[in-house]
């Protein structure tokens, strides 16, 4: 299959239906899989479902799978062009069809000038990474210029970067997640993402405006909640006599007109390739470089690489996204499971789920193919979850007992960066303990005590928390995204879904302001605008 835009949809290919009917004989019934005795009877089952790739190991091994339908799905994966799709985002083709664009967040984080090494096929892929086009060079050139000389600004105490959406998860996680590792150095930054004042106001009270630089990040500077928090920032900044606003906001944007209609001072630029949720690689992750530096920035974008080669070079039976992917594709489409847990045991990873929540949900929860045709089957499940072990006091009840099984995702990190004895080993053996539990359950000695096991986790290992490894560990959660929407016929760089809403809160706000009755809104609308004009 070498045309990608020719690609059969994951139901039309021929594993599909073999997939189908595997699943019924041996996944359902009296006879039907179960995780103990899968162990049981295969001696070398870890072995054969755990994975490697940089920076990361994967034990697929507690999962309701079995080797058979393991082939079955990379089958599946061949028969539907994954390779051919993955190959044509990777040069650069328009694989963005509703908004006729490339996909162009690899390129943001590609090397020039490195050798390549592997198949011919893995060859040609790893090569359209390598490439670097001089625009993205002198962009990530002029960002990581900025990012240093803000560094080393004594004048600048204070970083408030205003986003939403993927111009503020990306940078928000990762430097939460380098701040727990110990990484991050310079100027306190502040992430603002709300439209809500509440958020804006409380990062603002403390700051003194000369000596606060604000970023405004948007791709399309356009976004209602990142224009309102940049003007509230702006008038709070002129109010305080912090000084000239061009010199005190950077815009980050691929609307560069915009930027400078707004005022900031300095514009970094971007293509239009970059989906929002895609873009902490490119200048959208200049909080990431001022809070980390140049040298750990170009750490962050060489995992994320070393990740990129692994998915473009690596066979497709080991090839971690595209089997994370498939097992994804195997629990909502024939197991029916509605939603899937991300477990992160580490406190810098906190933010992780809500990140996943955008990658995912935005970029798959979507009901038609990318030749608009109704998919038939179901699509994005729900992704939820929060650091353990606090969940193991909140949810963890439900994943054990409740009446839904949902696959749990620990992410594990080896070492710790906090130096207080007795704590990493003890939430280690809690993940573990989980997952063990999950599987093996318990016979209680009352309906109550009784665990079923047979719950299906992944355990997902880095060795630390390094700019690094987190690059791998996000560049890994984005090419499985794709990959399943691939499989799924999705177009996962679009996202119309989020535009109807946007309509409505203009006409609604406007009613609000007037106090006018909104005629055209529904009784219901209508009578909650009433209620919240009551004193
Ligand atoms: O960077 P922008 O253009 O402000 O968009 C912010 C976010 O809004 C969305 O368009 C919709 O929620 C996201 O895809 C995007 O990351």
């Amino acid at each position: 299959m070498g045309v990608w835009h020719e690609r059969p949809r994951c139901d039309e290919a021929p594993a599909w239906a073999l997939l189908r009917s595997h699943f019924q004989q041996a996944f359902t019934g009296p006879q039907a899989f179960d995780l103990r005795r899968a162990f049981e009877q295969d001696a070398g089952r870890f072995a054969a479902f755990g994975l490697d790739a940089p920076s990361l190991f994967a034990d697929l091994s507690k999962n309701l799978i079995d080797r058979t339908a393991q082939r079955l799905l990379t089958e599946l994966a061949r028969e539907c062009g994954v390779e051919a799709h993955r190959d044509a985002m990777l040069r650069g083709e328009r694989i963005n069809t509703s908004e006729d664009r490339p996909v162009t967040h690899v390129q943001w984080r590609s090397e020039s000038n490195r050798p390549v090494t592997g198949t011919d096929q893995a060859q040609s892929a790893i090569k359209s990474i390598v490439d670097v086009p001089p625009d993205v060079q002198a962009s990530r050139h002029a960002m990581l210029e900025l990012a240093e000389a803000v560094r080393a600004d004594a004048g600048i105490s204070d970083v408030v970067h205003i986003g939403i959406g993927g111009s503020d998860l990306g940078p928000r996680v990762v430097v939460q997640a380098l701040r727990a590792s110990g990484c991050v150095s310079g100027p306190r930054l502040h992430f603002v993402a709300n439209m809500d004042g509440h958020e804006l106001a409380a990062v603002l009270a403390p700051l003194q405006a000369a000596r606060t630089l604000f970023i405004v990040a948007s791709k399309t500077f356009g976004t209602a909640e990142t224009l309102r928090n940049a003007q509230s920032a702006r008038d709070w900044f002129v109010a305080q006599g912090g000084g000239e606003v061009a010199r005190h906001f950077v815009a980050v944007s691929a609307n560069r007109a915009a930027a400078a209609a707004f005022g900031a001072g300095r514009c970094l630029g971007f293509d239009e390739g970059v989906g929002g949720r895609f873009s902490l690689w490119s200048p959208i992750g200049l909080p990431i470089a001022i809070a980390i530096g140049r040298a750990g920035f170009e750490q962050l974008l060489a995992g994320a690489r070393a990740l990129d080669e692994h998915f473009a070079g690596a066979p497709l039976e080991r090839n971690l996204p595209v089997q994370l992917a498939l097992l994804d594709l195997w629990y909502r489409n024939f197991h029916g499971l509605a939603s899937r847990c991300v477990a992160p045991y580490h406190h810098g990873l906190r933010g992780l789920p809500a990140w996943l929540q955008q990658l995912e949900m935005e970029s798959n929860g979507k009901g038609v193919d990318a030749r608009g045709r109704p998919l038939g089957f179901a699509s994005a499940p729900v992704t939820w979850g929060q650091a353990g072990s606090n969940g193991q006091h909140a949810f963890f009840q439900m994943l054990h007992q409740g009446s839904d099984v949902i696959p749990v995702e620990f992410v594990l990190v080896r070492d710790d960066a906090h130096g207080l004895p007795g704590h990493h080993d003890k939430l280690l053996a809690n993940a573990l303990a989980q997952a063990r539990a999950l599987m093996c359950g318990q016979a209680g000695d009352a309906p109550e005590r009784h665990f079923p096991g047979n719950r299906p986790s992944t355990v997902l290992l880095l060795p630390d928390l390094s700019p690094h490894s987190l690059g791998a560990l996000l560049s890994l959660y984005e090419h499985r995204t794709f990959v399943l929407g691939s499989l799924w016929g999705l177009n996962s760089f679009d996202q119309w879904g989020v535009e109807l809403g946007k309509r409505h809160a203009g006409a609604i706000e406007a009613a609000l302001q007037a106090h006018t009755e909104g005629s055209t809104l529904d009784a219901s609308t209508a009578g909650l605008l009433a209620r919240l004009r009551q004193p």
